[in-house]
């Protein structure tokens, strides 16, 4: 049966059908099952496994959606599948058949589909959103968004916000504008294009609208043309506001002694109205980025409970650059930042209005180091990393434990400076780097934060970098996967390891978990890749011998006889 917005509001509440990425348009990842708890999630195994086939794998970072019994899960090189979710049975496969020439910066990944009436949406990496009969597999509009050519890629599962479908696109780190488009789910036509770059125009039912805030004001002269904000992870839904949270990613170039200034709104959320495309506040997490702290990461709506017992509507966003950031969700007023990481030597925190506090001498190129506006300078290590406290894989929020669990890494840089210029669908960085580990056991580590302190309340260190998304249920239960090819359980209260199988494969995908039957099950896509094995400087020598794999995996209970 067709599915319908009000579908898609309650789906964080039914737990038949998965109809979102996040487990509801607020990603929060929390779902109310407990057959699956902390008693039984030790018998839990496989029911069958699906391969995605293929000469060449890659990494696979997909969430599955689940409509009425029928799995929709998507794979490296823009495909796409449906599955019987009781069998594993293929219905169709779709294949976009990519040009030669595009341009992802971190492999060839897609992070899930989108669901509405009758049809199955996702987006390319030669930055089209296709439309597909849920029921046929077959194309019902296909729209190129941006040309990829210019460096532009979609890596972010969409999201349905009123019959509307809004996706973000990649490329920042081609000197690309990032964008937050909205398009009619039903015919492709673009409702409003929305830029996330100081200067540039949006457009609504295909007119010029206006800019929101002080025109251009944060950039020199025609840098915010070229001003990177790449909008890559896509965004979430409040409905309680009305408001889309969308991050945007580094500044371009990654040089930051070549474009003066805050370099607004790059590395910042975004609350922006889906009616208009307009932006209705910002928050900048890392003003003037030098360091790729690229701050697309999920905005989670969230009550946040005071000790006074207030509830304040908020929103939580654990950022690349080692904070965790609490913003009333109603006006992006500043709440609280916490370090969520062991070092973050370029800040030492926040003041009070929620601009960071820098040391200065952690900024590559800085002239202690040698360096300056030329754009030179001598390397420094300074942590986190430019693959971040956390990168894309998506934190999670429990309503049972009200804790956030964050899937976060240990590890530092050399990075330095070099001059640049843009060059049309050419990299445009002007820094060079080695990422290093700052331990020898470990560098992923899943936290449990409590948003009203800050304060860790558990932790799970693993010697690989984590880099799959985390699920928690009311059956007390806490899930991610490892680089190492496991899917574990973990106690949400105490982090204690309840359960773990290993795929074959690393986990760096986003698990979720529905009912059928009156049985509860729980699937994971498994399939090594994603930036670490490309960017990953000497931790990238650590993980090159992993597995590469593409299998969708399904698990529950066995039935009692
Ligand atoms: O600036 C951008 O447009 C952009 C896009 C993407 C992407 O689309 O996957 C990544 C990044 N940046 C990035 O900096 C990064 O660390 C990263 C890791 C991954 C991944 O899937 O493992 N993607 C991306
Ligand atoms: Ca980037």
């Amino acid at each position: 049966k067709p599915v319908t917005d009000k579908d898609i509001l309650a789906d964080a509440e039914t737990t038949g059908d998965v109809l979102t990425y996040g487990l509801g348009t607020e990603a929060q990842r929390f779902s109310p099952l407990e057959l699956v708890n902390k008693d039984t999630v030790k018998g839990l195994v496989p029911v069958w496994a699906f391969s995605f086939g293929g000469e060449k794998q890659r990494g696979q970072e997909s969430q599955p959606l689940v409509v009425d019994g029928v799995i929709y899960v998507t794979g490296s090189y823009s495909r796409i599948w449906a599955v019987d979710a009781k069998t594993g049975k293929e219905l169709w496969e779709y294949n976009a058949r990519l040009p030669d020439g595009i341009m992802p910066c971190c492999d060839v990944i897609n992070r899930g589909a989108a669901v509405y009436g009758d049809k199955v949406y996702f987006g390319t990496l030669d930055a089209k959103i296709v439309a597909l009969n849920r029921e046929t597999g077959k194309v019902v509009w296909s729209k190129a968004i941006e040309d990829y050519k210019a460096g532009y890629s979609i890596t972010n599962a969409p999201l349905i916000v009123n019959g509307m479908l809004i996706t973000g696109v990649a490329g920042g780190e081609f000197g690309v504008v990032g964008k937050v488009y909205a398009l009619d789910a039903e015919t492709g036509e673009m409702k409003w294009i929305r830029p996330v770059i100081e200067g540039n125009m949006g457009t609504r039912d295909g007119k010029p609208s206006t800019m929101t805030g002080t025109k251009n004001a944060s950039w020199e002269g025609d840098q915010w043309q070229t001003g990177g904000g790449g909008t890559w992870l896509g965004g979430t839904y409040d409905p309680k506001t009305g408001l889309l949270f969308y991050g945007t990613g580094n500044p371009a170039p990654w040089n930051s002694w070549l474009r003066p200034g805050d370099n607004l709104y790059s590395a910042s959320r975004l609350a922006i109205d889906p009616k208009t495309g307009e932006i209705v506040w910002h928050y900048q997490t890392t003003p003037h980025d030098g360091w790729d702290f690229d701050g697309v990461n999920e905005a989670i709506p969230f009550d946040l409970k005071g000790a006074d017992g207030k509830v304040t509507p908020a929103v939580a966003t654990a950022d690349r650059n080692g904070f965790f950031f609490v913003l009333d969700r109603a006006t992006g007023k500043f709440i609280s930042a916490k370090p969520f990481v062991s070092r973050h030597d370029w800040a030492t925190g926040y003041d009070d209005k929620g601009r960071p506090i820098y040391n200065p001498e952690f900024r590559p190129g800085n002239p202690a180091a040698g360096g300056g506006a030329d754009g030179k300078g001598k390397s420094v290590f300074t942590a986190p990393s430019f693959l971040g406290g956390k990168n894309w894989m998506p934190m999670a929020y429990s309503k049972k434990t009200s804790l956030f669990y964050i899937p976060s890494n240990e590890w530092g840089m050399d990075i330095w400076n070099e001059p640049i210029t843009y060059k049309k669908g050419a990299a445009y960085l002007g820094a060079g780097f080695t990422i290093k580990p700052l331990y020898e056991d470990h560098i992923g580590v899943l936290r449990a934060i409590d948003p009203a302190t800050g304060k860790i309340k558990w932790e799970y260190k693993n010697r690989a970098p984590l880099w799959g998304g985390v699920l928690t249920t009311a059956g007390g239960l806490v899930f991610t996967g490892t680089p190492e090819g496991y899917l574990k359980a973990f106690d949400d209260e105490t982090g204690k390891e309840l359960w773990s199988f290993n795929t074959g494969s690393g986990v760096v995908a986003s698990p979720i978990t529905w009912d059928m039957d009156g049985e509860q099950y729980v699937a994971v896509v498994s399939g090594w890749g994603g930036a670490v094995p490309l960017w990953g400087g000497d931790v990238a020598e650590y993980v090159k011998n992993f597995n590469q794999g593409g299998m969708l995996w399904v698990f529950k209970l066995p039935k009692k006889s």
